[in-house]
């Protein structure tokens, strides 16, 4: 059964929004194909949106229909091609996936972004293109801003450090087939693997000659990308939240159209709620939470691959019978904010005990009580708390309740429609910085 009723006895379907990342890549595909591609139900907020402005500065254009049920692209079969300004705002994704892409084409590109985006490292990615013999102009710290100055690149052999991030590794990749020879790219001390995985899916959906070595190594054969119409999955890890509150509710949560044929890694959060005691399906066509009563805490997760999803188990493990050890999470220090300081101090800031390492974090259980929850502009550390407020029955006050437009603007109706006892933030402020 499917109603707005306060959850315990029915199933809520929840309208979870497109994933950010295989738009993002989709729109970078597709801007990098021959002809015209559709995306279907693509997610729209501020890190698509900026990525999708990113991709016209570069004089792609990308229609959106009248209610965004599709954006459709129209590709030119080569890397970006004149003089832009690029703005990425506070988007990972952009700073990291559309310097490669420029890389590849002719002309000059200024890439910039937020001062939470500028604080991010690249200095990985830049040495990685250097090798390749791109011309980049960036200050010592090797982050934004930087100026490429791109006259094609030939492709060969290198090395991408990756254990900050898989982003640097995918942005190559993408932009591989239109390199002269084609890339080997190997990626010591990579993090965030499915994020690898979903990359070479979509680049195989659009016509590209991907595979892994037994070394481990990847190689990317020279080509064009094919034109291809996709539709966007809902997005795992913003479906963690209405999972993670159906789990210490006692409701039910189903999301439609996330199921075992998922690209996301993300979903897997869903196996650690099954650890924590929740009854999850998960078939074809959707997945499924229910809360079984008191979650069980008394176990050690490594978190690594599914880091996007670490801050909503560590909100909910304050309400677990036993302590929940989270690690492999040190890359999450270099996200929108320090990820492992931020839910241990906000935690801390609610009277719940924690510990943490560079790269763990222990949450003992505890009656959280209300406070107000530092943001530190990032969208997750809203969502998680506001996951942690739902269940503990706690009024929280968001500092930045906005931030979530990141990947979620429409968070707080869509919980407080899931979940009655969800009392909307008061946004007071709100925080986003414009192009330079
Ligand atoms: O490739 C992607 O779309 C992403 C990769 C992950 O970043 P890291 O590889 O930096 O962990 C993830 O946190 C981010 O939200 C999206
Ligand atoms: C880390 C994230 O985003 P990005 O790296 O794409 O800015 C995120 O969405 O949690």
């Amino acid at each position: 059964m499917t109603t707005d009723a306060a959850p315990g006895t029915t199933t809520h379907m929840a309208r979870i929004p497109g994933s950010k990342s295989l738009t993002n890549r989709m729109l970078l595909l597709a801007a990098s194909a021959n002809g015209t591609s559709r995306i279907y139900a693509p997610l729209v907020c501020q890190d698509t949106l900026t990525f999708r402005d990113a991709l016209r500065a570069c004089e792609i254009p990308v229609q959106a229909s009248p209610r965004d049920e599709y954006w459709e692209v129209t590709g030119a079969g080569q890397g970006a091609i004149g003089r832009a300004r690029v703005w990425c705002a506070d988007a990972g994704t952009a700073a990291r996936f559309l310097p490669p892409y420029a890389a590849v084409g002719h002309g000059n590109f200024l890439f910039d972004g937020s001062s939470q985006l500028r604080a991010r490292p690249l200095g990985a990615l830049l040495e990685a293109l250097r090798a390749l013999g791109a011309d980049i102009d960036v200050g010592p710290g090797a982050r934004l801003p930087l100026l490429i100055r791109a006259e094609g690149l030939a492709g060969g052999e290198i090395s991408v450090e990756s254990s900050s991030s898989s982003q640097y590794l995918s942005g190559l990749l993408m932009a591989a087939p239109l390199m002269r020879t084609g890339l080997r790219v190997r990626a010591p001390g990579l993090v965030s693997r499915p994020y690898t995985d979903m990359t070479l899916s979509l680049m195989r959906r659009y016509g590209a000659d991907a595979t892994e070595g037994p070394d481990g190594s990847i190689r990317v054969e020279p080509g064009v990308y094919a034109a291809t119409d996709m539709v966007v999955e809902p997005d795992a890890s913003t479906a963690s939240y209405v999972f993670a509150a159906a789990a210490v509710t006692g409701g039910t949560v189903t999301v439609p159209g996330l199921g075992t044929d998922s690209l996301q890694g993300d979903l897997r959060f869903v196996e650690i709620l099954a650890k924590a005691g929740a009854e999850v399906s998960v078939d074809e066509a959707a997945t499924t939470v229910t809360g079984t009563g008191q979650l069980r805490g008394g176990f050690a997760v490594d978190m690594g691959d599914v880091s996007d999803t670490f801050m909503t188990l560590a909100a909910i493990a304050a309400l677990a019978d036993a302590p929940i050890t989270i690690h492999g999470i040190g890359h999450t220090r270099l996200k929108e904010s320090d990820r492992l300081a931020a839910v241990a101090d906000n935690l801390r800031a609610c009277g719940i005990e924690t510990a943490h390492g560079t790269d763990w974090i222990t949450v003992h259980p505890g009656a959280p009580h209300p406070a107000r929850i530092a943001c530190h502009h990032d969208h997750r550390v809203a969502m998680a708390f506001s996951v942690l407020g739902i269940a503990s029955s706690t009024a929280f006050e968001l500092d930045d309740a906005h931030c979530v437009a990141k990947t979620f603007p429409g968070f707080h109706g869509e919980m407080q429609r899931l979940f009655c006892q969800y009392e909307l933030p008061v946004v007071t402020s709100v925080s986003m910085e414009g192009p330079r």
